[in-house]
């Protein structure tokens, strides 16, 4: 019997997160009712201004909060991976109980297997994580004692090979091994961080804006070899960055998040050729693209909101050069922006029929209307 989760090949569905931030000035409602699926194998990127709540979400769904944060609802399901030799591997720690095709919720894991899943099924490259090595110790001996915590009936002359090959896989030489991370310069250090992320084969790997310290020529080899290695090896990424156009090339799926809603989650494709929310076609407008025809950068005017008072009704609204009436007063749901493209996502009133009528708004109409709120806001 093919269960849902088989035919639809999912790893990931997160339904109705919201995480608080109990601060001593007010509460922060940095992640506000999220949802979404990730797919095996699928690169997902989050994107979004600063503070809108892409970091809270990812150490959300990896259960890494710490006071003040607080998970206030939701459900993190995790479908156990289809691969034989990892079942296997699961099964055998005795790490996470489960039913074969039935997910298990992140949120309600022990700390032991919380502690199992992180490196066997998931494992997460922090923002500067090239910093996070550990100054006293080679390379080498970083990865071999991961495998050594975690593949214990792996021998001394396996983790060697399993590090020498990981290296070489994240194109670093396999003398290297003995080098310590100041002697290597920041792209390799990063790549180290990479080889010690995949050293378990994980079946997700997160990553938080993990090349920011770099220069752009280098950040973009890296951000190639994470998507390189992922494609290899079957292994979803979920990826936050500030940088859209890195992740039009880079994901298969975009998620923009806006005061710590998801506004518009669809393919790179769709984003890129028409996004729908009108905080995407903005964000996308921010920065100047490499391809396709010259386009007049419009930016979004105002700031995000502060998220202990986020606006009534969409939060977007008070930014937005096409709200309408029921904008700041309806809360709208992530739903398809149109019934022929239901994998494009769009958190909007503009879409919903029951509070609009008139046609979805074309990319000239997003231009004309930004234009006119820029020369309003320069009067
Ligand atoms: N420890 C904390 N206490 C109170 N508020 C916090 C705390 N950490 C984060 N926040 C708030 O939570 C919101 C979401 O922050 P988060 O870091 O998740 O956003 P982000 O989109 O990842 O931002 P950036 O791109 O700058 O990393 C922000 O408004 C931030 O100020």
């Amino acid at each position: 019997m093919t269960t849902d989760a088989q035919t639809n090949n999912k790893l990931l569905e997160v339904n109705h997160l919201s995480v608080d931030y109990f601060a001593a000035n007010g509460t922060v409602h940095a992640v506000n009712d999220v949802s979404f699926t990730l797919q095996r194998g699928e690169i997902l990127g989050l994107a979004g201004e600063s503070g809108c709540g892409k970091s809270t979400l990812a150490y959300a769904v990896s259960r890494l909060l710490r006071p003040p944060a607080y998970i206030t609802d939701g459900e993190v399901l995790y479908y156990p991976p289809r691969k034989e030799e990892t079942v296997q591997k699961v099964a055998k720690r005795g790490a996470v109980k489960r039913v074969p095709g039935e997910p298990v919720d992140v949120l309600q894991l022990s700390a032991a297997q919380l502690r199992a899943f992180r490196w066997n099924e998931m494992s997460i490259v922090f923002q500067s994580a090239m910093n996070s090595l550990n100054p006293v110790l080679t390379i080498g001996t970083q990865i071999m004692d991961v495998l050594k915590t975690h593949r214990p009936e792996m021998g001394a002359d396996g983790r060697k090979k399993r590090a020498i090959d990981l290296l070489n896989l994240v194109g670093i030489a396999s003398d290297r091994l003995n080098s310590y991370p100041h002697e290597l310069s920041g792209g390799m250090r990063q790549r180290a961080v990479i080889a010690i992320a995949l050293a378990l084969n994980p079946e997700l790997i997160i990553m938080d804006e993990p090349t920011t310290a770099l220069d752009v020529v280098v950040q973009r080899e890296i951000l190639q070899l994470i998507s390189g290695l992922c494609r290899e090896f079957s292994t979803a990424l979920i990826f936050i960055t500030h940088d859209l156009s890195l992740l039009l090339e880079l994901a298969d799926q975009i998620a923009i998040m806006y005061a710590g809603k998801m506004v518009e989650k669809a393919p790179s494709k769709d984003i890129y050729e028409h996004p729908r929310h009108p905080y995407s076609f903005g964000l996308l407008n921010s920065f100047p693209r490499l391809h396709g025809p010259l386009q007049k950068m419009v930016g979004i005017p105002g700031s995000p909101p502060d998220l202990r008072a986020v606006p009534s009704g969409c939060p977007f609204h008070p930014r937005c050069p096409l709200a309408f009436n029921p904008c700041s007063s309806v809360v709208p749901v992530l739903q398809p922006a149109l019934a022929e493209n239901p994998g494009q996502l769009v958190s909007c009133l503009l879409y919903d029929k029951r509070a609009r009528e008139a046609a979805p708004p074309t990319m000239e109409e997003f231009t004309q209307r930004y234009g006119t709120l820029a020369e309003g806001s320069n009067a």
